[in-house]
C-alpha cells in the first residue's frame, strides 16, 4: 500500500535542515529581540522567518494540508485540532537560547491526522542532530536508533524540566515547589536545555529519565511527543492519566514507573487550553 504520508515526511525533514541554515546564519548577525506575552516571552524575526518557510513550502507541495505555527497563533490564528492532516509546527524552540547564543535550539515540526502525531521532526540546529519518529516505525538520530533509558528507580534518575516563559507568581511558586519536591526525592539531577523539544529528544536518547513541564503549547511538544514513545517512552498528564497535546501540561518519561513517581511530587495548576476560543 502507498505510504502516503512519507513525501510530507521528507518534505519536513528537508525544511527543517533549511530552517537550521537560516537559525546559524542568524546567530553570526544582530538579532531584533521582540517579546509576546511578557518581557520573557521572546520571538525574533528568525523566528517568523522560518515558519514561513516552512508553512509556505508546505502548502505548495500539500495545498489541502493545515497549519498551526507558534507565531501564527501569536498573530491571532486559531489553534484548533482537527482531523486534517496537520503541521504543527514551532520554527524556533528555543527562541531565548538563540538570543543568546545558548547553543540548544531547534526547529520542531509534528504531523497529525485525526488528532494523532503521524511523525514528528525535531532538528537540533546547533549540534545538527536530527531526530525523527514516524508512528510505529521507531525513533533515530541522525538515523541510529534510539531508545530511552532503563532506569526504574527515580534515585538514580536525571529530570529535566523549565521555568517556562511566564513569572506570574502564584505559577512559579507551583514549580518551584514542585523542583524542590523532586529534587529533594532526591534524584540525581535536574537539568533544562531550554527547549521542550530538545528535553523530549533527550528523554527518547536515554540521556534523561523523564522531563515534565506546565506551561508548554501544543507546537512545543507535538513532535517530540512521537520521539518519546517512539523509543520505547511514555506520555502522561502531570496529575496522571493520558496527555492532552492542547492541555498546556507534559511528562514525558522512560517509563511508567518513573512518571508516576514524577507526577506525585508535582504541584500541578491549570493555564487556558491551546485549543481555548480566542478572547472577542
Ligand atoms: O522557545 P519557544 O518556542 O518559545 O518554547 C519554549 C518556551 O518559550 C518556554 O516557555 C518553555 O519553557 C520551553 O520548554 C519551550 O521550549
Ligand atoms: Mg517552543
Ligand atoms: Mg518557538
Amino acid at each position: 500500500m502507498a505510504d502516503v504520508w512519507q513525501s510530507a515526511m521528507d518534505h519536513a525533514v528537508a525544511v527543517a535542515r533549511k530552517a537550521g541554515e537560516i537559525v546559524r546564519g542568524a546567530l553570526k548577525d544582530e538579532r531584533t529581540v521582540m517579546t509576546k506575552s511578557c518581557a520573557v516571552d521572546l520571538v525574533t524575526q528568525t523566528d517568523q522567518k522560518v515558519e514561513q518557510l516552512i508553512i509556505q513550502s508546505a502548502k505548495e507541495k500539500f495545498p489541502t494540508h493545515r497549519f498551526i505555527g507558534e507565531e501564527s497563533v501569536a498573530a491571532g490564528e486559531s489553534c484548533i485540532l482537527s482531523d486534517d492532516p496537520t503541521w504543527i509546527i514551532d520554527p524556533i524552540d528555543g527562541t531565548t537560547n538563540f538570543v543568546h547564543a545558548f547553543p540548544f535550539v531547534a526547529v520542531s515540526i509534528g504531523f497529525s491526522i485525526n488528532k494523532q502525531v503521524e511523525f514528528g521532526v525535531v532538528y537540533s540546529c546547533l549540534e545538527d542532530k536530527m531526530f525523527t519518529a514516524r508512528r510505529g516505525k521507531g525513533a533515530f538520530c541522525n538515523g541510529e536508533a534510539l531508545q530511552v533509558s532503563e532506569q526504574a528507580d527515580i534515585h538514580q534518575a536525571i529530570v529535566a524540566t523549565e521555568f517556562g516563559s511566564s513569572r506570574d507568581p502564584a505559577a512559579m511558586d507551583h514549580i518551584f515547589r514542585s523542583l524542590r519536591n523532586i529534587l529533594c526525592l532526591p534524584v540525581h539531577g535536574v537539568r533544562g536545555a531550554g527547549t521542550a523539544a530538545i528535553n523530549m529528544c533527550l528523554v527518547a536518547s536515554g540521556c534523561v529519565e523523564a522531563y515534565y513541564e506546565i506551561g508548554i503549547h501544543v507546537w512545543d511538544v507535538a513532535a517530540g511527543s512521537l520521539i518519546v514513545s517512539e523509543a520505547g517512552g511514555v506520555l502522561m498528564d502531570v496529575e496522571g492519566g493520558d496527555m492532552d497535546l492542547m492541555s498546556r501540561r507534559i511528562v514525558a518519561a522512560n517509563n511508567t514507573t518513573i512518571a508516576e513517581r514524577i507526577v506525585k511530587e508535582i504541584v500541578s495548576f491549570t493555564l487556558q487550553r491551546d485549543d481555548a476560543p480566542l478572547q472577542s
